[in-house]
């Protein structure tokens, strides 16, 4: 259905959906900014900075983001750099999207707008044909050809059909509220830095499955507040990407906060680049929680640790004890 794919973003994620999506589409042109990794595309058939060892496909070239991009014939484009970057990125090509279709995979939320990528990609583009897509699924798995699970966020059903078709390799799943698809993606980070924060000082595993419990649950109070799609919680952006980033050790977000209370990375440590997009968000979780007046202690907590307001053994003394005063 669709034959030509634009990705913004040679990083994990963006080569890991280029080397998924060249089995179903024509050509994928893989947008990267660095010209070593561009060449290493096209000229040894593979990302040298990422995945040295993996062969790319042979209908992926790459092109430097600083060159002519020629956006315009390919149908749809896949945003898949840091959220940090995500405005300025389509600010600068905003005149190529008008008849494309934008695909965001970047998890965060803009701080002081409190947007959503969706957000951000719209009112610099203006064009609404959006998609987000979120779910349990690591880069270097999805590039080996792994089986992996997604949500598709859009409210325009047309484009259901064409996502499937896109996206073959996965097992989708859709909602038509694309703020709470990603919303799910930005809320789990920040449990995964406080499931981190939390092993750190409770370590049996009854300690551990009680505290993920009280986050998931933090989060579905959170999104019975905020999201139109009612099935959210069962949905892969949602119970799946939450548990694959709270439990797995290779989550970025929970090594930081097993890093923070292990001592090993010292607070404050909320503004931290790209690798850990946890800790940027958790200050517009904790404002947007206030908005709507939902109680959300762990990310309150979170943050408080995260700013350097408090540590993680007193923080997580303090939540055990409300949790109990509840009663
Ligand atoms: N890695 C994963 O498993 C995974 C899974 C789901 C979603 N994501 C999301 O995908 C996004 C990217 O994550 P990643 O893991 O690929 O990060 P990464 O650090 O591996 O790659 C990001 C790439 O984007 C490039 N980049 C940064 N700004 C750019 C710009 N303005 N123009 C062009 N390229 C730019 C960087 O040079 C880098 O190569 C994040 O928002 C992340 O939350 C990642």
């Amino acid at each position: 259905m669709i034959s030509k794919v634009g990705v913004i973003g040679a990083g994990s994620m963006g080569t890991a959906l280029a080397q998924s999506i060249s089995t179903r589409v024509e050509e994928v042109i893989l947008y990267g900014r660095r010209r070593e990794v561009v060449d290493s595309v096209n000229n040894l058939r593979c990302n040298k900075n990422y995945f040295p060892s993996l062969h790319l496909n042979p209908n992926i070239r790459a092109k430097l983001t600083s060159d002519s991009l020629d956006l315009a014939d390919c149908e749809a484009i896949i945003i898949t750099i840091p959220s940090s970057e995500v405005r300025s990125a389509v600010n600068t090509i905003r005149d190529e999207l008008s008849d494309t279709i934008l695909i965001t995979v970047a998890k965060g939320l803009e701080y002081p707008s409190l947007k959503t990528m969706s957000d951000v990609i719209l009112e610099e583009s203006k064009n609404p044909n959006i998609v987000s897509f979120s779910g349990p699924n690591f880069a270097d798995e999805i590039v080996y050809g792994h089986l992996a699970g997604a949500t598709i966020g859009t409210d325009n059903s047309s484009l259901r059909e064409i996502m499937s078709d896109l996206f073959r390799e996965f097992i989708l799943d859709f909602s038509d509220d694309v703020r709470a698809v990603e919303l799910c993606g930005v809320l789990k980070n920040v449990y995964a830095i406080g499931t981190g924060m939390w092993d750190s000082v409770y370590s049996n595993y009854n300690e551990h499955y009680m505290f993920l419990n009280m986050c998931y649950k933090e989060m579905c109070t959170f999104l019975r507040e905020i999201s139109r799609d009612k099935d959210i919680f069962t949905k892969f952006c949602c119970f799946g990407d939450f548990n694959l980033t709270a439990n797995v050790d290779k989550s970025r977000n929970r090594t930081l906060g097993l890093m923070i209370g292990k001592n090993i990375i010292k607070t404050p440590y909320l503004d931290s680049g790209v690798t850990f997009e946890g800790s940027k968000s958790v200050k517009g979780i904790v404002e947007l929680a206030d908005r709507h007046n939902i109680d959300m202690p762990i990310a309150k907590f979170v943050y408080d640790v995260l700013s350097g307001n408090n540590n993680v053994r007193k923080t997580a003394d303090f939540l055990v004890k409300y949790e109990s005063s509840k009663r």
